[in-house]
């Protein structure tokens, strides 16, 4: 990985040798410009929208303003490498991409063009249960590459359990919970633009496939589909589950768990006391509480209450690799990227997701090496500084 982001930079100053008008974006500004250029309202605004008045999604953006960095010189930065370990694995690299649902309404290579856009750059791909493409489908573009799979606690127990099953036939490496939503929150664009995919039959490839699922209905999805998505909304979401379900996940699988959406140190606390392996601080990308705390804001707490015992993960916010370093700094072990991949989809499919993960990647090394760093496990609290701002 030594010298990655300089070859990196080498690579996009050669493209501008030849004036090329599709030349792919390099901002997140600009990715999402042209995402919005070729989507159409609905799905457009069901990516980049949030809950409510959107004040978390833009919060957790500008939480990362609030933190200022002050490099360290002097420090012989030549060779250095990005990489981390989590559960007893070596990762190349402190990127994930984020669970995301329903991608073919963003672009008819799906969950697929993602999934071979990790695979290229060995960044972990985290399978989402509202796939449109299933969980074996999305396994086998991947090969050995590393996959973690998303897990949607269904209403029907042994929904679950099948999905748990089907995600450790298929070779995922972990298993990651969402806690954050057991029903949609109030979101205005969609509801402005009357979109809802998972009505239309998109993002529900993993239920309609699954035997456990299949067997609940009065006919097959393929000859009664309508029937098949009520079934799908009635069983979706579980507002029911308590942290006792834990223990029913932790009988059906020797996989690390994590949990996804913990903002409150007590619960950060309370996962580490039912067993789990792995806590994702998370808000859904604001697209669950308006008006909950940032990401980053939730970390540093976070860390405090149980990062010795348990590896905290972040998402929300990361564009860049300035958002990346502070995040490790302030304690995440790592950090998944959601939106900015699926601009990259849009515009241009596995292609577009390469190139923001690829981007990202070198923005992170260059932004390392200049803040006095060779490697991840050198990043702590003593390059910030909060802002006075
Ligand atoms: C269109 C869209 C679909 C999403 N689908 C899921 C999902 O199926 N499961 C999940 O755990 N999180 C889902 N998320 C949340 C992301 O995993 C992640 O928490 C969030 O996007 C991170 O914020 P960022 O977009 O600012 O990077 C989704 C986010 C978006 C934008
Ligand atoms: C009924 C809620 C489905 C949400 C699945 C996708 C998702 O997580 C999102 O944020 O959108």
């Amino acid at each position: 990985m030594s010298n990655f982001g300089n070859q990196v930079q080498f690579e996009v100053y050669q493209t501008m040798t030849q004036p090329d008008p599709d030349r792919l974006p390099v901002s997140y500004e600009e990715w999402e410009a042209r995402a919005r250029e070729v989507l159409e309202d609905g799905p457009f605004y069901y990516v980049a929208g949030g809950a409510g008045g959107e004040e978390t999604m833009k919060d957790n953006l500008q939480s990362f303003t609030r933190w200022k960095i002050v490099p360290r010189m002097l420090k012989n930065v030549e060779n250095r490498d990005l990489n981390v370990e989590l559960f007893g694995k070596r990762y190349d690299s402190p990127l994930l991409q984020a669970p995301i649902g329903v991608q073919s309404i963003i672009h008819e290579g799906g969950e697929l063009a993602s999934a071979r856009a990790s695979a290229a750059l060995n960044i972990p791909y985290i399978a989402s249960s509202a796939s449109t493409r299933t969980m074996e489908e999305v396994a086998g573009v991947m090969g050995e590459a590393p996959k973690w799979f998303q897990l949607y606690w269904n209403k029907d127990p042994e929904v679950t359990a099948s999905f748990v099953r089907r995600a450790e036939a298929s070779g995922y490496d972990a298993i990651v919970v969402t806690l954050d939503t057991p029903m949609m929150a109030w979101r205005e664009k969609d509801l402005k633009n009357v979109y809802l995919p998972f009505l239309i039959g998109e993002g529900v490839g993993n239920y309609f496939t699954d035997p456990v699922f299949r067997s609940r209905l009065g006919a097959p999805p393929e000859e009664d589909p309508a029937q098949a998505v009520m079934h799908w909304t009635k069983t979706f979401g579980n507002p029911g589950l308590t942290w006792e379900h834990l223990l029913f996940l932790r009988e059906h699988t020797d996989l690390p768990i994590l949990l996804k959406g913990i903002l409150h140190p007590d619960d950060a606390k309370k996962a580490l006391d039912f067993g789990v392996d792995g806590i994702i601080v998370s808000n859904h990308g604001g697209r669950q509480v308006d008006g909950a705390v940032s990401s980053l804001d939730a970390l540093p707490p976070i860390v405090e209450a149980v990062g010795k015992e348990l590896p905290v993960l972040m998402d929300g916010g990361i564009r860049r690799g300035a958002d990346v370093i502070k995040a490790l700094s302030l304690g995440a072990k790592a950090v998944l990227v959601g939106r900015p991949c699926m601009y990259g989809l849009a515009v241009a499919g596995e292609q577009g997701v390469h190139e923001v993960l690829r981007n990202l990647l070198a923005d992170t090394d260059i932004t390392l090496a200049l803040c006095g760093c060779s490697s991840i496990a050198e990043l702590n609290e003593s390059i910030l500084q909060a802002s006075k701002g």
